[in-house]
Order: structure tokens, then sequence, then C-alpha cells
């Protein structure tokens, strides 16, 4: 039987899922988020960009906006994400799962020849996820399917994208891992989403045992 995550807590926990286009993050998302709710967990699900005028904007200008200014728009993007959505949610004790969050503002403008230590620093003070998971995967799978499903931006157009972002993902990862964040690496080019799912689903089980012990 799988263990119960606390449903007492006072302060909620948050997931970031990153990972290159077609590595499966909405996908995932949807099922870690049935899984949590079935457990009894209250679990709200977000995304990047938001749905707040900043990050309508963001999305509405990705086609024609290039490089630093969109990467600003991103950030400015993930601040207000974070103080109007991500922590209120927080706050009331439920888990936050975004699809996509830190590590996409640190990989996604590097297409347009951002300097990743600019990305890094614009990025320094957003809230650190408990758990910053990175969905990584062979590149020939996920560009079979995005070939399959269809690209969703500009930045999937190109022919070797997918070999691009696995290794901007994988810069990415390590800058976060190096400046301590919870980091879970996750393959998804083997296994069904259901079981990537779970692997999540099983960390956050483990991140939350001490707060059951004490509570
Ligand atoms: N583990 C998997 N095995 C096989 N197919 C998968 C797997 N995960 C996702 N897919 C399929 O791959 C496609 C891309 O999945 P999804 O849209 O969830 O990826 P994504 O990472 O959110 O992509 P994007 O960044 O482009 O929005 C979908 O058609 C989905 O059904
Ligand atoms: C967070 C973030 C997002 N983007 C862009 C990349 C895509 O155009 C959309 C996300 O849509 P998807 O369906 O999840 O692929 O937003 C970006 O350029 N930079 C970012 O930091």
């Amino acid at each position: 039987m799988t263990p119960r995550l606390s449903s007492e807590r006072r302060h909620g926990l948050f997931v970031s899922v990153d990972g290159p286009g077609g590595a499966g993050k909405t996908t995932i998302v949807r099922h870690l988020a049935q899984m949590l709710v079935a457990d009894g967990e209250h679990v709200h699900v977000t995304a990047e960009p938001s749905t707040s005028g900043i990050g309508q904007l963001a999305s509405d200008l990705t086609p024609t906006v290039t490089g630093h200014a969109l990467a600003c728009l991103y950030a400015a993007d993930r601040y207000h994400h974070v103080e109007t959505e991500i922590k209120p949610h927080l706050k009331s004790g439920q888990i936050v799962i975004s699809d996509r969050y830190l590590a996409s503002g640190l990989v996604v403008q590097r297409f347009d020849g951002v300097d990743p230590v600019f990305l890094w620093q614009l990025n320094e003070e957003v809230e650190r996820p408990d758990l910053t998971v990175i969905l990584e995967a062979d590149p020939h799978v996920i560009a079979e399917r995005l070939l399959e499903r269809g690209p969703h931006n500009r930045f999937q157009l190109a022919p070797d994208s997918s070999h691009a972002e696995v290794s901007y993902y994988r810069d990415a990862t390590n800058a976060l891992a190096d400046a301590g964040f919870e980091v879970l690496r996750v393959d998804c080019s083997s296994r069904p989403p259901e079981q990537s799912a779970a692997a999540i689903r099983d960390r956050l089980t483990v991140l939350l045992a001490p707060s059951e012990v004490c509570a």
C-alpha cells in the first residue's frame, strides 16, 4: 500500500517539473496530480507561462520577441507567479505542481543565444522548489514524439532542437544541483508516463516522512 502523504501540513510542498519538449511534462504532471489526489492530498496544478497578464504577454510575444527581452518577460512572469499563485496555495497547505518553472527559464532562451550566466542571475531570487524534477530523455526518442505530436513553439522547429535542448537541460540540472537544489532526474524515454509519475510521488513521500514522524 502506498504510504499517505501528510494531509495536516500547515505549509505545502512545491514541486516543479521541467524537461525538453516531448519528454512528457504535461502528461506526467497530470498523472502525478491524479495519484496524489487519490492518496487524499490537496493538489494545485499550475504552469508557466502562468495565466496572469504577464504570462499571457510572454506567451503572445514568444513568436516575435527574442533573446534577453523574452528572458526578462518569462522571469517577470515567474516572480509574479510565485507571489500571486504559488505562495498562497502553499500557505494553505497544498502540494503545488508547476509544469515548467526555473529550469525552463535557464534553458529555453538559450535557443536565442542568451548567456546561461545571465539567465541564472535573472532568476536567482525566485522561490526554491522543495523538489525540482527534471525529465531526461534520449533526444532521438523525444524528437520522434515531437514529430508525431507536432511542435508547440518556435524553439521546437529546428531539426536538431531535441539534441540541443537535452544538452542545455544537462547544464541547467548540474547548475541547480551545485546550488543545492533538491533535484530528481527521471528518465522518460523507456517507460510509460504513469511510472515516471510514480517515481516522483515516491520521492515526495520520502521528503514528507520526517514531518509525519514529528506530527
Ligand atoms: N513516457 C511516454 N511514452 C510515450 N509517449 C509519451 C510519454 N510521455 C509523453 N508521451 C507523448 O509524447 C507527447 C508529448 O508529451 P507532452 O505534451 O506531455 O510533453 P511536454 O514535455 O509537456 O511537451 P512540450 O514541452 O512540447 O509542451 C504526447 O503526445 C504524449 O502523449
Ligand atoms: C517557462 C518558459 C516558457 N517558455 C515558452 C516555451 C513555450 O513557447 C511555452 C511553453 O509552452 P509548452 O506547451 O509548455 O511547451 O513557453 C520560454 O520560452 N521560457 C520560459 O522560461
